[in-house]
């Protein structure tokens, strides 16, 4: 992995207290998709979310966000209460959706230009913000490409280097491997792990594997469903620096159970199919 270092943005905390989502559906009762959620997330932590399809996962990522609001509790970013859309935060989704007509270094700089609170940066700043992200993703090489000219695994760390090019200090995660073979997964799985060390992020990860949830995080809350809730955090309690040869140490697989039992008191099971990769050139939100 490269030595660049993106500028690092503040560490943020986020603070989930007592919140409760119901979504008004017409013509049906509302729908509580969560219910009294508390999460502590620490600035600079590495938090992954696991649970049964349908359990809120997403919903409470839109809920950091500000995208939603919730119908109980309140969510803080550090002293801040999240009342709105945060530019605090950046979002990387299953799907690259990346636009299609532009280069990998336009995808790249695209949240730059969106901006909305600050002035867009000089054309410079721009190139060379971008330059360093494809550097730190090691995608120089393929700057002037178009993302259809990319693999799938290519095209979703570019959506990663996009993710960091603004200085959001939270990177919100959601199922962004779901779509990707094992082979990539794990690779991605090594190279996000560099990002975060490499930029300070504070990272909140989706995912339905309960392996790659305990490679990558400090900590894994377990969701369950019916009405969704966190129902158990879990510390790893394994050595920071981490490499595919964990995956088959002892350690590994002492984490993986207890993610595995606290996800077995859901009822549920945690693993449905991989939904396909959608093509998509929606939603760059930075
Ligand atoms: N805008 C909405 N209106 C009504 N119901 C919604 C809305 N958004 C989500 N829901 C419901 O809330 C529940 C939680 O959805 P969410 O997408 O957060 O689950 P998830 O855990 O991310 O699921 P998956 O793992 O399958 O992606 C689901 O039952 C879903 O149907």
């Amino acid at each position: 992995m490269s030595a660049v270092r993106p500028t690092a943005p503040a560490r943020a905390s986020i603070s989930v207290r007592g919140v409760t989502k119901r979504f008004e559906i017409p013509r049906e009762p509302s729908f509580l998709a969560l219910q009294e959620a508390n999460l502590e997330v620490s600035p600079g932590e590495f938090l992954a979310l696991v649970g049964p399809s349908g359990c809120g996962k997403s919903t409470l990522l839109r809920l950091m966000s500000g995208l939603i609001p919730p119908s109980e509790g309140e969510i803080w970013v550090g002293d801040t209460r999240v009342e709105g859309p945060q530019a605090d935060f950046s979002t990387v989704f299953q799907s690259p959706r990346l636009l299609p007509w532009k280069t990998v270094e336009e995808n790249v700089a695209l949240p730059l230009r969106l901006g909305r609170r600050r002035a867009t940066p000089a054309k410079r700043e721009v190139r060379d913000r971008v330059a360093e992200l494809l550097d730190l993703v090691q995608l120089s090489a393929f700057a002037r490409r178009y993302p259809g000219e990319l693999s799938g695994g290519m095209q979703q760390r570019v959506s990663i280097a996009r993710s960091l090019v603004t200085s959001a200090s939270i990177l919100l995660m959601d199922e962004p491997f779901g779509a990707l073979d094992a082979f990539t997964r794990e690779y991605l799985n090594e190279e996000l792990l560099s990002i975060w060390k490499a930029t300070g992020r504070t990272i909140v990860f989706v995912t339905h594997d309960m392996d790659e949830a305990v490679f990558l995080a400090d900590r894994v809350a377990v969701m369950g469903a019916q009405p969704g809730r966190i129902i158990d955090v879990i510390d790893i309690d394994l050595p920071r620096e981490r490499d595919g040869g964990i995956r088959t140490e002892a350690a590994f697989f002492d984490s993986v159970r207890r993610v595995r039992k606290a996800m077995g008191s859901t009822g549920r099971r945690a693993d449905p199919e991989p939904a396909p990769a959608a093509e998509s050139t929606e939603g760059v939100h930075a």
